[in-house]
C-alpha cells in the first residue's frame, strides 16, 4: 500500500470546503467499475502493480459476473491540473446498478454532492441510467455528463452527447468523452469534479449526526458501516447511538478506505468513512439509519431510513433432505451481510423440509442462490417465484400470502398484487413488439417520449408478477438485445386472481401451485397436468392428473396403470442379470418421493419448477 503523502488532510482535519464527494451512475456494462479502478490509479491510491480489474468489486460473484451488488467508498486524493498545491479529498462512492438494489443505490446517492453520469458511447442513454439520473435529480445533485468507452470504433461521440445533452439540459460540448480503458480523459473528469461538485455543508459544532449507506459484513472484523457524516465529528472509542433502534455501541474502530481500511482518530463534517463496533449483524447497522454520539446526541434523525422489503418470494429446499440443518446454517450465515434477505421454515408434503424466503427481486433470487450452492456446497431445489398478495375476504379479515399453497379458501372479496411502474428504452422499430408484449402482460401504457429520432422511452405500468417471470427475458429477445428495462413498485392493484392446484390421485401437489390471473389458468393447469403425464412412471394403479381451481377441475391427463416387473424381459436363467435389475430398482425407488399414494421421482419435480416455460416461468439454472 503506497504510504499517504503529508499533503492529504486526516479525515478528522478535512475542511470541507475541499472535499467533493460524488457518485457514478451508469448502466450495467458501461464502465462505471472500469472507471473507478482508473480512478485508483491515478490519484496514486493504488500502486500500478497492485492494480487488478475491478479492485473494489470483492465478491467473487460480483466479479465473475461483473456487477457491483455491495457499494463501497474510497477517498482520493487530487490536486486540479495546472494547481498542484491544492489538494481536495474525493469521496467516490461506488453505486450499484441494479434495479433490485435501487434503495441501497438511493442512500448512496444521498451521501453525496455530485454525481457522473457514465454513458457507453457506443449504446447511448439507457434504462436504468434514467432511472439513477432521476433519482440523482430528485436529490438535487450536481450532474456531469460523460460519454466512455470512446476508443471504440462503434463508439457515437457526436450523437450521444447531444442526445446525454437533451436529458440533462446542457450544451453538448458540456458532456466529457472518457474511455475508462486507455485512462483518456479521466483526469479531466476528476478536474470537473472538483469544479462543479460543490463541498458538503454541515454544523461543525452540532451533535454528530452520520447517514449510514452500506453495511457489510466481514467474517474477521464482524459489521463494517459506511458512513457520511453531515454534522458534527464522530471519534474513535467513544459510544454511539443507532436512531432508529436507539442501540448503543462503542466506536472500535473509524476510519477511511484509500481503498484498503485505514484507521483514523475521526471523521469531520462532510467525510465518508467506515465505522466498526463489533456488532455481528448488519441488521443492527442498518442503511439509511442515522448515527450519532450517546452522550449530547442529536435528537433528530435524517429522513430517509426504511426497511428494506422483499417483493419475491420462493422456496427453498435441499436436494438431499439431510442437509436441512447445512441450509439453515447458510441462510443464517448470508442474513449477516443481507438486511434484506428474511427467510422462515417450510414444509411441503412434495418436497420436504426448507424455506420460504424473500428477495428483493429475480437478481437478489439468484446471487443468493448461487451462493448457497457455490460457497456453502448445498444442492437446491427452488419453487416457482411468486409475489406477495394480500386478499380480503367478505367477512373483511385480511391474508399477506407469500406462498401460494396458504392462498385463503372460502368466500373471497378482492385480491391485491403488487404493480411497478416500467420504463423501457429501445430503437423504434420495437415500439410495436414491446406494447404487444407488454399487453399480454397485462400492462396499462402510461406514456411514451422520443428520445432522439430512433430512441424511444415506453412506460407501462405492470403487475410485478409478470414481470418477475421471464419478462426480461422475452424483451430482450424481441428487440435483438437492444432494449433496456428499469422498474420501481408503485403499489399495488385488485386484480381477477385464482389458485391452480394439481392434484395427483386427488392429492394436492403443494410445490406446484400457483396463483395465475382468472385468463392464464386454464393454460397453466393444461401445461403442467401433461409436463407431470411425461414426467411420472406408471405405477400400479390408474392416477388421475388434474389441475384445478377450488373443486373445479379444468384439466386432466390420466397415467395408466400397469405392475412395473423389471423381470419380465429376463425370462430364463440368468440369475446374476436378474440380481443387478433388482439392485437398480431398489436405488431407484430411493430417489422416489410419496406424494399420497403416488410414487414420484425427484427428477420430475426438478425437471419441472426449473424449466422456464412451466410453471408460470419459473426461473430456473441457467
Ligand atoms: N473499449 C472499452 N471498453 C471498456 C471501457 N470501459 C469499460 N469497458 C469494458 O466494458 C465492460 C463493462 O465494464 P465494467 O466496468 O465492468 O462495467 P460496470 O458499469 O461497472 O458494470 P456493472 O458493475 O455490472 O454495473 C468491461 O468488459 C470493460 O472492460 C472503455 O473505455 N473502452
Amino acid at each position: 500500500m503506497p504510504a499517504i503523502p503529508s499533503h492529504v488532510p486526516e479525515p478528522s482535519r478535512t475542511d470541507p470546503a475541499l472535499i467533493r464527494n460524488f457518485c457514478i451512475i451508469a448502466h450495467i456494462d458501461h464502465g462505471k467499475s472500469t472507471l473507478a479502478d482508473r480512478m485508483l490509479q491515478l490519484t496514486g491510491v493504488v500502486e500500478q502493480r497492485q492494480m487488478r480489474a475491478q479492485y473494489l468489486d470483492r465478491m467473487d460473484i460480483e466479479r465473475e459476473r461483473g456487477i457491483t451488488i455491495k457499494s463501497q467508498a474510497v477517498r482520493l486524493p487530487w490536486a486540479p491540473t495546472g494547481d498542484p498545491g491544492n489538494t481536495h479529498i474525493l469521496n467516490m462512492i461506488d453505486t450499484p446498478g441494479h434495479v433490485d438494489f435501487t434503495y441501497e443505490v438511493s442512500r448512496s446517492l444521498a451521501a453525496c454532492e455530485g454525481t457522473v453520469l457514465l454513458v457507453d458511447a457506443a449504446q447511448g442513454i439507457e434504462a436504468q441510467t434514467l432511472a439513477n439520473l432521476y433519482l440523482a435529480m430528485e436529490n438535487d445533485l450536481t450532474i456531469i455528463p460523460v460519454l466512455n468507452k470512446i476508443d471504440l470504433p462503434a463508439a457515437q461521440p457526436e450523437k450521444f452527447a447531444e442526445e446525454l445533452a437533451n436529458l440533462v439540459g446542457c450544451d453538448p460540448d458540456d458532456v466529457l468523452r472518457v474511455s475508462a480503458k486507455t485512462g483518456v480523459g479521466v483526469d479531466a473528469l476528476l478536474d470537473r469534479v472538483v469544479a462543479d461538485v460543490p463541498g458538503p455543508v454541515g454544523v461543525k459544532d452540532a451533535p454528530a449526526r452520520a447517514m449510514i449507506f452500506d453495511s457489510v459484513y466481514d467474517s474477521y472484523r464482524g459489521v463494517v458501516t459506511y458512513v457520511r457524516v453531515i454534522d458534527g465529528q464522530l471519534n474513535k472509542r467513544e459510544r454511539i447511538r443507532m436512531m432508529s433502534t436507539g442501540a448503543t455501541h462503542e466506536l472500535l474502530e473509524i476510519g477511511t478506505n484509500s481503498p484498503e481500511m485505514l484507521g483514523a482518530d475521526g471523521l469531520g463534517v462532510g467525510e465518508v468513512g467506515y465505522l466498526i463496533t463489533g456488532v455481528k449483524d448488519v441488521r443492527q447497522s442498518k442503511v439509511g439509519d442515522t448515527v450519532t454520539s450517546q452522550q449530547k446526541g442529536a435528537t433528530e434523525a435524517l429522513g430517509g431510513y426504511k426497511d428494506p422489503k422483499p417483493m419475491v418470494f420462493s422456496g427453498l429446499y435441499p436436494l438431499d433432505g439431510s442437509d436441512y440443518p447445512e441450509l439453515r446454517e447458510a441462510l443464517d450465515k448470508l442474513q449477516l451481510n443481507d438486511a434484506a434477505l428474511v427467510y422462515e421454515p417450510e414444509t411441503s408434503a412434495a418436497l420436504g423440509f426448507g424455506f420460504r424466503v424473500g428477495f428483493l427481486g429475480l437478481l437478489h433470487l439468484d446471487v443468493i442462490r448461487e451462493r448457497l450452492e457455490r460457497e456453502f456446497g448445498l444442492d437446491l431445489i427452488a419453487t416457482a417465484p411468486n409475489v406477495v398478495y394480500r386478499v380480503v375476504m367478505e367477512d373483511g379479515t385480511e391474508h399477506t400470502v407469500t406462498n401460494p399453497s396458504e392462498f385463503p379458501e372460502g368466500k373471497i372479496n378482492e385480491v391485491y398484487e403488487p404493480v411497478v411502474r416500467a420504463t423501457i428504452l429501445a430503437p423504434t422499430e420495437f415500439i410495436g413488439s414491446i406494447m404487444e408484449l407488454c399487453q399480454t402482460r397485462r400492462g396499462t401504457l402510461l406514456g411514451m417520449d422520443y428520445l432522439s429520432e430512433d430512441r424511444v422511452e415506453i412506460r407501462y405500468t405492470l403487475p410485478l408478477a409478470e414481470i418477475v417471470f421471464d419478462f426480461f427475458d422475452q424483451l430482450k429477445s424481441k428487440t435483438r438485445g437492444y432494449a433496456s428495462l428499469d422498474y420501481e413498485p408503485t403499489g399495488e392493484q385488485t386484480s381477477s386472481l385464482v389458485k391452480v392446484d394439481i392434484l395427483l390421485h386427488g392429492d394436492k401437489v403443494d410445490a406446484f401451485s400457483a396463483i395465475t390471473h382468472k385468463d392464464a389458468a386454464y393454460a397453466y393447469g393444461v401445461r403442467l397436468v401433461a409436463k407431470l403425464r411425461e414426467l411420472i412412471p406408471r405405477q400400479a394403479f390408474e392416477v388421475p392428473i388434474q389441475a384445478a381451481i377450488g373443486s373445479r377441475v379444468i384439466a386432466r391427463e390420466t397415467i395408466r396403470a400397469i405392475r412395473k416387473d423389471v423381470l419380465a424381459k429376463c425370462y430364463g436363467g440368468d440369475i446374476s442379470r436378474k440380481r443387478k435389475l433388482l439392485e437398480k430398482q431398489k436405488e431407484g425407488k430411493k430417489r422416489m418421493k410419496m406424494v399420497g399414494s403416488v410414487e414420484v421421482p425427484q427428477e420430475a419435480f426438478i425437471a419441472v419448477l426449473s424449466s422456464d416455460d412451466s410453471a408460470g416461468g419459473a426461473k430456473g439454472k441457467k
